[in-house]
């Protein structure tokens, strides 16, 4: 039995993750901790799963790696500066070894590499995330982390910058750019999560869509980094690491 604590445990990934591990057969529910319960009562567990805040999330893994706790982070809002800060957490604490993955949908981590994959081949690529209204951040994390492997896809190609002759009337207009590319993001009553990439050549379109249709979707995707961080040493960024893709 692997002991599992879950952070944001009464949010609305942490209720599936807390659910997920309670009917897995291999793992134990030791701690639920939501905002205000005491961070020590993780103590007891393994390896600990954040849904949390990008506000919260540095502070709590600081406290997991110096307690010897592995673990598995869904919490979105790490750019290149916190990826290098957990690396020296790592390095602080040998043996503790943490997951990080924007998107633990299977279908969301198809979508990332179908993108990363067709790329190279088209002049222009744009995202258009759309979530519900209640999402802390903005751009998504999945749609940074698409935007970043399109990006790279596209200097491995030798490609230059994508042709764009607008310039924008109002702050906004064309997006975010992240990386070069440009990334749209949608507020919307009645969504969940979702993502379209846009890849424009001469006389075609392809879009490649991923829709989250409920928040159980994330969990196969938590449970098998669950089972898999005692043995992946280090930091690992993506699930797709752990998938035979
Ligand atoms: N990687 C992935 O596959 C996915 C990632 N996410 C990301 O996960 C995060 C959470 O999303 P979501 O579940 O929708 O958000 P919610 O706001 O529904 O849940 C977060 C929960 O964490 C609680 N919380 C806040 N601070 C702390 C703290 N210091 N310790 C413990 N709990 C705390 C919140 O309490 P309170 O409400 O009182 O502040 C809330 O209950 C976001 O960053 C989101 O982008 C979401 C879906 C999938
Ligand atoms: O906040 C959400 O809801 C989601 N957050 C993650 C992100 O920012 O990419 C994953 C998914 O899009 C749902």
């Amino acid at each position: 039995m692997i002991r599992v604590g879950v952070l944001g445990a009464r949010g609305r990934v942490g209720i599936e993750v807390c659910k997920a591990v309670e009917a897995a057969d291999d793992l134990e529910l030791v701690a639920a901790v939501d905002k205000d319960d005491p961070i020590e009562e993780l103590e007891g567990a393994q390896v600990v799963v954040d849904f949390t805040h990008p506000a919260v999330v540095m502070d709590n893994l600081a406290w997991c790696l110096s307690h010897g706790i592995h673990a598995v982070v869904g919490t979105t809002g790490f750019d290149t500066e916190r990826l290098t800060r957990v690396r020296g957490l790592i390095e602080a604490n040998p043996g503790v070894n943490v997951l990080i993955a924007p998107n633990f949908g299977i279908a969301a981590v198809l979508m990332m590499r179908f993108a990363q994959q067709a790329a190279r081949y088209f002049d222009s690529a744009e995202i258009v995330e759309l979530h519900h209204p209640n999402k802390a951040d903005a751009p998504s994390g999945t749609a940074r982390r698409t935007a970043e492997l399109i990006a790279e896809a596209r200097r491995k190609a030798g490609l230059g910058p994508m042709p764009d002759a607008t310039s924008a009337e109002l702050d906004g207009a064309r997006g975010a750019d992240v990386d070069g590319v440009h990334v749209h993001a949608v507020r919307l009553a009645g969504l969940i999560a979702h993502q379209e990439v846009i890849l424009g050549g001469d006389g075609e379109i392809l879009t490649i869509r991923h829709d989250t249709m409920n928040r159980a979707s994330f969990t196969p995707g938590v449970l098998l980094g669950v089972r898999r961080i005692a043995e992946t040493p280090g930091l690992t960024v993506g699930l797709e690491h752990l998938l035979d893709l």
